[in-house]
């Protein structure tokens, strides 16, 4: 489809932004074969992921404008490191590839990082990016990764934990664990509760590998909006979990989304919501203008192609420059 004379001259709009921040999702590193997703139906490219995220950071340490900072959507090692005894390595040789970068990165936490890591060991590690809030600190959020930065004036990054309720990463013994695997029980039928359930399809979304946010999260992200509207500020979300229904495959939805988005929408400030986990990538704008970018998994790209993308943050708009897989898009504010 050929860009009107307008999305292109959007596109190319000259004028410095404001900032610039990249994007990579689901490095899902392992030195292991190739191999493939539970269906077989995408390839996996373990030990290639970490040459394309080599070719991110090269790209970006060379932009014209450097990046403020890097957004890792989550998932930067694979589960099955684990397994070989090997995710401190795994992670060790990823990080030794950030280190390499000239921006600082946030990352978000994804079902792998709770497959190789316990949440304590998570907090104590280099994946704990987290910017203490200028709002009173709250004790119900002392185990939640949750926080917020302002990497300009006028803008505010909330970095969200899709797995404060969750079956993986919650001790058992622990009431967010028992209150998980009740939501979990009364929509999903099977023994193997990675396994959707079949009959109504927006259950499909209640599986292990998903979770979503306590109640204390939620009233958090609230209060936090409700400041950023106040302010005046454009107000970006992230989380590894998509929340919108047209911007990922059901199955990779918040269990949560339903409380989540409606929270969103009534918040003027959000202009984003950023996400990875769903390795095909998506994309909508909902209903009341915010635009939902979930992004191509690294673990899934060929090694000929690359998965990143640098956003450049204008008064009235994004503009996403991808490559690869990545799509260009402008993302006009509501
Ligand atoms: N339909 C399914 N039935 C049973 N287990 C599944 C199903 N889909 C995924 N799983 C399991 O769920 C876990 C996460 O799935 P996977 O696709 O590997 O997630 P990710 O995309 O985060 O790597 C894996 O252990 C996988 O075997």
């Amino acid at each position: 489809m050929m860009a009107t004379p307008q999305r292109r001259a959007q596109m190319e709009d000259n004028a410095a932004p404001a900032f610039t921040f990249g994007l990579i999702a689901d490095i899902q590193y392992a030195d292991l074969k190739d191999g493939y997703n539970f269906h077989g139906t995408r390839k996996r490219y373990y030990r290639n992921s970490l040459h394309l995220l080599r070719n991110a950071i090269r790209h970006w340490n060379e932009e014209k404008v450097k990046p403020s900072f890097i957004l890792q959507l989550g998932d930067i090692i694979d589960g099955f490191n684990r397994k070989h005894g090997a995710s401190g390595k795994a992670l060790e040789k990823v990080l030794d590839e950030f280190r390499g970068c000239s921006a600082q990165v946030h990352h978000v936490w994804g079902n792998h990082e709770f497959y190789n890591f316990t949440r304590s060991a998570l907090f104590s590690s280099e994946l704990n990016s987290e910017v203490k809030g200028e709002e009173e600190r709250d004790d119900r959020m002392d185990d939640v990764y949750a926080y917020h930065f302002s990497p300009a004036p006028k803008f505010r990054f909330v970095v969200l934990d899709a797995y404060d309720l969750s079956l993986i990463g919650r001790e058992e013994s622990c009431e967010k664990y028992s209150q998980s695997f009740e939501i979990i029980k009364e929509h999903n039928p099977n023994e193997e509760l990675n396994q959707p359930a079949g009959l109504i399809p927006m259950d499909g979304r209640f599986v292990k590998f998903n979770g979503g946010l306590s109640q204390d999260q939620l009233d958090w992200l609230d209060r936090l909006l409700t400041s950023a509207d106040e302010k005046g500020e454009k107000v970006t979300v992230v989380s590894h979990i998509p929340v919108h229904p047209y911007s990922t495959s059901t199955t990779c939805l918040t269990w949560n989304y339903d409380e989540i988005l409606p929270l969103l929408c009534a918040h003027k400030s959000v202009v984003c919501f950023l996400a990875g986990h769903d390795h095909d990538g998506g994309y909508c704008v909902d209903s009341t203008g915010i635009h939902h970018l979930t992004v191509e998994g690294v673990i899934e790209t060929p090694p000929d192609c690359d998965a990143f993308g640098t956003v450049y943050v204008y008064e009235d708009k994004m503009i996403l420059r991808g490559n690869g897989r990545i799509k260009n898009r402008v993302l006009m504010y509501r």
